[in-house]
């Protein structure tokens, strides 16, 4: 049998006055996938979560999160979440552990606190108020957090902003596992790579308008990720997007400098989609 959708935006539309933040914007994650939303600052990334989480009502269209209007869930709908936000800056004056044990209680089938700190790196750190914590490390307890529930479906928008590349890592295994155990997930982030490692599909969002929806290594479309093969000799630079990179290598004379083949990478189709929408803005 078929499940139905974990996650269903429907011509999700926020506006703010005379302003359209977010613009009819539809997708649907399945249970156990992790989907990513990507997008400049401002794009609406954000007000699209928070209506999927209920923070935010929506102007026009439906959510639908684990069957339910995020707007009317109930508590038990609720524990079936986890919620990552964007840092408030707010410092606890709760230790790590402290806080963690007290969540945790909220919740019907919890992890471990232990295990939980340890999972986001912070096992030395368990007894230390969160306030005195750097940056990064509240950050990973925001995503400590996030998981002590054992969510079905996990929000997580930017959730690795001010950590280290090795944090990083250390986060991309851990929500690996995490996806290993079937959650649902939906991330909001500004690295592209993270959104590769992570992510089965994405969508690329701009002004409110969710530009492509594809898989990851597909978004954009055959033809932008068709390799580009590069190369400088007397006349020049020379650029040659071509299905058969190597037939065109072969067929070059002598040894050329600076020779590259480059399959377009996520965050080369990302800049190629969001420029094009900047150029028609500028030409309107
Ligand atoms: N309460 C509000 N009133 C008016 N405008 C708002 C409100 N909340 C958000 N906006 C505007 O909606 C737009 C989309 O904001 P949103 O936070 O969803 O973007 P985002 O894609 O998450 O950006 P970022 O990557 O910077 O976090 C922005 O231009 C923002 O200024």
């Amino acid at each position: 049998m078929q499940h139905a959708p974990a996650v269903v935006a429907d011509g999700l539309t926020k506006r703010y006055g005379a302003r359209t933040v977010v613009d009819d914007v539809s997708f649907e994650i399945a249970e156990g996938e992790a989907f990513a939303l990507l997008g400049p600052n401002g794009a609406g990334k954000s007000t699209t979560v928070e209506m999927l989480e209920g923070f935010r009502v929506p102007t026009s269209g439906t959510a639908r999160v684990l069957g339910a209007d995020p707007q009317r869930a109930d508590r038990d709908w609720r524990s079936r979440i986890g919620v990552v936000l964007q840092p408030t800056g707010q410092a606890g004056a709760l230790t790590v552990r402290e806080m963690l044990t007290h969540l945790a209680r909220v919740f019907p089938n919890a992890r471990d606190v232990d295990e939980t700190i340890e999972a986001v790196g912070l096992a030395e750190h368990a007894s230390r108020r969160i306030g005195s914590r750097s940056g990064g490390q509240q950050r990973r307890v925001d995503v400590a957090l996030g998981i002590i529930g054992r969510p079905e479906v996990l929000f997580l928008d930017e959730p690795t902003t001010g950590f280290d590349p090795q944090a990083r890592r250390a986060f991309w295994q851990l929500i690996r596992d995490v996806a290993a155990d079937g959650t649902t997930i939906l991330l909001t982030t500004h690295y592209l790579e993270e959104a590769e490692q992570l992510a089965h599909r994405a969508g690329i969002i701009a002004d409110g308008r969710l530009l492509a929806l594809d898989e990851v290594d597909r978004i954009g479309g055959a033809e932008s990720r068709t390799p580009v093969v590069r190369w400088t000799d007397a006349s020049g630079r020379h650029e040659v997007r071509t299905r058969e990179p190597a037939s065109v290598v072969r067929s070059l004379p002598g040894e050329p400098t600076d020779l590259e083949v480059i399959r377009p990478s996520l965050e080369d189709v990302y800049l190629s989609l969001i420029g094009a929408v900047e150029a028609e803005e500028a030409a309107a």
